[in-house]
């Protein structure tokens, strides 16, 4: 796709031949996504530009835009050191409003699950968490995103903006066949559809804190997305609380500030 935007001058210049020019994948409100091979061709990153904003004072703008690219960018540093799995930091230029990230394949975990209910008759009931045997696999993945979200929590990151979006589900190198998927590849692609390591992306929003109040506000930011993106398949979002609660020696108590902040949560949108 051609590139309808200036781009940082970095990426106008192509280190070699077999460079080619950065691909536009996402404009969001703050900043735009490109995939490019600026690094080398077998190198595919992910590329996030903060274009100056034209409305705000442009000192104000310069300083803003330095401090979230260099804030997010620590944050991924962190959280590679310490294991969570993240795309890694290849280069930025904070002035400048660019990072370049580790190019994360796959598709994000919304899509993964949407493929696999899609499958579903549209006339089906709400998928019983406890006792249907037919979705292991989406079992598995919620099983996946608790672990990932505690390991993350351990490390005293707060994500800020969990949704199933901001989640990438990066393919294995070979696929696992469950038992009750056996039957043609219909059911084969459904299957791999919510296969793969999750991986945390947009860290835009992170921020540093160990409590049990903002690691709970965290899980029900991400209970609520799950909630309104995955309707049909909602009570299965207890699995990713089993998950989170066997990660670190706080996560229990966690979950029972969980159940504060949902009692909160229903009591602000009964009062409107
Ligand atoms: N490292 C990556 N590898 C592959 N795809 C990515 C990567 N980072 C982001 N993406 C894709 O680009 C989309 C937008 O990325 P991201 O959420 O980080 O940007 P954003 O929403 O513009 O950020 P912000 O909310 O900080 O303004 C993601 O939903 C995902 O599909």
């Amino acid at each position: 796709m051609a590139t309808e935007f200036p781009l940082p001058p970095v990426l106008t210049y192509y280190p070699s031949s077999s460079s080619t020019p950065p691909s536009l994948i996402t404009q969001g409100a703050e900043g735009r996504l490109y995939k490019s091979t600026h690094l080398a061709s077998s190198r595919p990153c992910a590329l996030k530009y903060r274009p100056p904003k034209p409305y705000r004072h442009p000192i104000l703008d310069a300083r803003l835009t330095k401090a979230r690219i260099q804030a997010e960018a620590k944050v991924l540093d962190r959280c590679c050191r310490e294991g969570v799995p993240v795309p890694a930091v290849y280069a930025m230029d904070a002035a400048a409003g660019w990072m370049m990230l580790e190019w994360i394949e796959g598709q994000p975990v919304r899509a993964g699950i949407n493929v696999w209910l899609g499958a579903r008759p549209e006339t089906d009931e709400a998928i019983d968490a406890a006792n249907d045997a037919h979705q292991t696999p989406l079992i598995n993945l919620m099983e996946r995103i608790g672990t990932v979200v505690g390991a993350l929590h351990l490390t005293g990151i707060i994500h800020g903006d969990l949704t199933t979006s901001n989640m990438m589900l990066q393919p294995w190198k070979t696929t696992h066949t469950s038992q009750q998927q056996t039957n043609g590849e219909e059911a084969a692609a459904k299957e791999a559809a919510v296969q793969g390591d999750v991986v945390l992306i947009d860290f835009g929003l992170a921020t540093t804190s160990s409590s049990d109040e903002d690691r709970a506000v965290d899980l029900y930011v991400l209970e609520r997305a799950f909630a309104s993106t995955h309707p049909r398949a909602e009570k299965l979002f207890e699995h990713v609380l089993e998950a989170y609660g066997k990660t670190f020696k706080k996560a229990p108590s966690v979950l029972v500030k969980l159940a504060d902040v949902r009692m909160r949560g229903r009591k602000r949108s009964m009062l409107g």
